[in-house]
């Protein structure tokens, strides 16, 4: 499990540490590990031109005593000081082992630029000349290394309020931020390393969290010789539209190759027709009524996939919902609850599984206000609904009042097209129905979900079924 932390977390874990060690000796070692992944980045140290943006905090000083091992292993080090301050000591260790003092447009010529502006201390949007520094390194030829939080990007919650730095790497001291994991933050963060300069003991409960292959394998139920297809997970899927076929058979097209039991689908005559010719394992109720008398037994439903938003769909929406098993609502069935609250009012589990436009939809807030605050909004809409709430995104989030919100790290910017959510909900469906919790269930789907974009796509554009069929692959690659 990578766990991650916010700003205030971090600094009251700092303090109890520091008060154990000789001043200046975690900033030593923040240094030493940042110099290391510097220099693993340029390859070649000696000769390499390496430009050191200064701030006036902590963040700067860091960025100066890694400058100092860089010079002292051959690079040609400048600093640029952006801020009204200095780190006095670490300017002068710097000036010591060869380093100079340089204007903005060294940034221009650098090989590697060390982004040292502000970390955990930053408040609010980036400040003059702090802001126009970011462009410029964005616009440079250098490769871009962030220190402990790539300026601009809010450690504890990943807003990005102006402009930001884009690194290439970000080198985080001593934990994760949560910052780094949340979009927008987490488009900007490039590849995470971490630190360790001996916080572990001192950290409390992370506040946000994500899975690693090690977890989902933990977390998922294998088959053993006494599973049948009751203990495999049966998953009832309410989906598809005379309209929108496509969403249903993508739906049961997840559910099976995930590995449910049994799949139950119920629809109306046209997406019945489509999933039973492309899924012949599927237990077919076509319905002509908005009922789901003598459907059987299923242990979760997934709602809503193409299933419309009029008079049928609300009906059957409400037959699904006052069941008393874990319901997970999706796509359409996400309107008819934004219109009808009291449809989501029931005892049993409910996980949701909007994108950004439907969250705002749901809880009535600006389309841009959850995307620019994603994990603000995922919390509140979880607190408020009293439901778990899966945001989808480049980094998907799973949030439950109470726990740490975890956030998905897998995953290809080539899943986002048509249908894909489909498939993730028939995966999560069906882990309900293993018996998964909607935490567990959200965030592992979110998991092999990704991990099979990730596999289908291979660098090139996916269809949707691809996805379906590569969840296997996902599955397997985990062990
Ligand atoms: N405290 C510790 O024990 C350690 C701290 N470390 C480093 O120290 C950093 C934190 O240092 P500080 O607490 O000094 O804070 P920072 O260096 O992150 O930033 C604070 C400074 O930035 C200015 N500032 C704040 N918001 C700004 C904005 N929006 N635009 C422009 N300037 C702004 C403030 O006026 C202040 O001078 C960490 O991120 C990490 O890099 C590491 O050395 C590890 C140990
Ligand atoms: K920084």
């Amino acid at each position: 499990m990578l766990t991650a932390y916010t700003a205030d977390q971090i600094r009251t874990a700092e303090q109890a540490l520091m008060a154990r060690l000789p001043e200046g000796t975690l900033m030593q070692r923040a240094a030493a590990g940042l110099a290391a992944r510097c220099a693993g980045l340029l390859g070649r140290v000696y000769g390499s031109r390496v430009v050191l943006l200064a701030g006036s905090g902590d963040n700067g000083g860091d960025a100066l005593y890694a400058g100092v091992r860089l010079a002292r292993r051959g690079a040609r080090v400048e600093a640029v000081l952006a801020g009204s301050r200095v780190h006095e000591a670490g300017l002068a260790a710097l000036k010591l082992a060869g380093g100079r003092i340089a204007g903005p447009e060294a940034v221009d010529r650098a090989d590697l630029v060390v982004d040292g502006l502000v970390g955990i201390g930053a408040s609010g949007a980036l400040r003059e000349p702090y802001a126009t520094l970011a462009g410029r390194v964005n616009r440079g030829p250098g490769l871009v290394v962030a220190v402990d939080v790539p300026s601009g990007v809010d450690a504890s919650t990943g807003r990005v309020a102006g402009a930001a730095v884009r690194a290439h790497l970000t080198v985080t001291m001593g934990a994760c931020k949560t910052g780094l994991l949340v979009d927008p933050g987490a488009g900007h963060t490039g590849r995470l390393e971490l630190v360790d300069i001996g916080l572990g003991a001192f950290l409390p409960d992370p506040d946000v969290a994500a899975l690693t292959g090690g977890d989902v394998t933990d977390l998922l139920p294998m088959p053993d010789a006494e599973s049948d297809k009751y203990r495999r997970g049966v998953v009832g899927i309410a989906a598809g539209s005379q309209e929108y076929t496509g969403a249903a058979v993508l739906a049961v097209g997840g559910a099976l190759r995930a590995g449910a039991g049994m799949v139950r689908y119920v629809g109306t005559a046209e997406p019945v027709a489509q999933v039973r010719a492309h899924w012949p394992e599927a237990v077919i109720t076509q319905l002509d009524r908005p009922s789901l008398d003598g459907v059987g037994r299923v242990q979760a439903w997934v709602l809503g996939p193409g299933l419309g938003t009029g008079d049928f769909a609300h009906e059957l929406a409400g037959k699904v919902l006052a069941s008393d098993v874990p319901v997970l609502v999706d796509a359409d069935a996400l309107t008819l609850v934004s219109r009808d609250a009291a449809l989501l009012r029931r005892s049993a589990p409910v996980l949701i599984t909007p994108h950004a436009g439907e969250l705002a939809r749901l809880t009535r807030v600006p389309r841009e206000r959850v995307e620019a605050g994603r994990l603000e909004h995922a919390r509140r809409a979880a607190a408020e609904l009293g439901v778990t709430v899966l945001l989808k995104g480049a980094t998907t989030l799973v949030a439950e009042e109470e726990r740490p919100v975890r956030v998905n790290r897998t995953g290809s910017s080539w899943l986002a097209t048509a249908g894909t959510g489909d498939v993730l909900a028939g995966v999560a469906g069906v882990l309900l129905a293993q018996g998964l919790s909607c935490y567990d269930a959200g965030s592992c789907a979110a998991y092999l979900h990704g991990l099979a974009g990730g596999l289908a796509a291979d660098g090139a554009p996916l269809v949707t079924a691809d996805v379906a069929a590569a969840i296997p692959a996902a599955i397997r690659s985990l062990s």
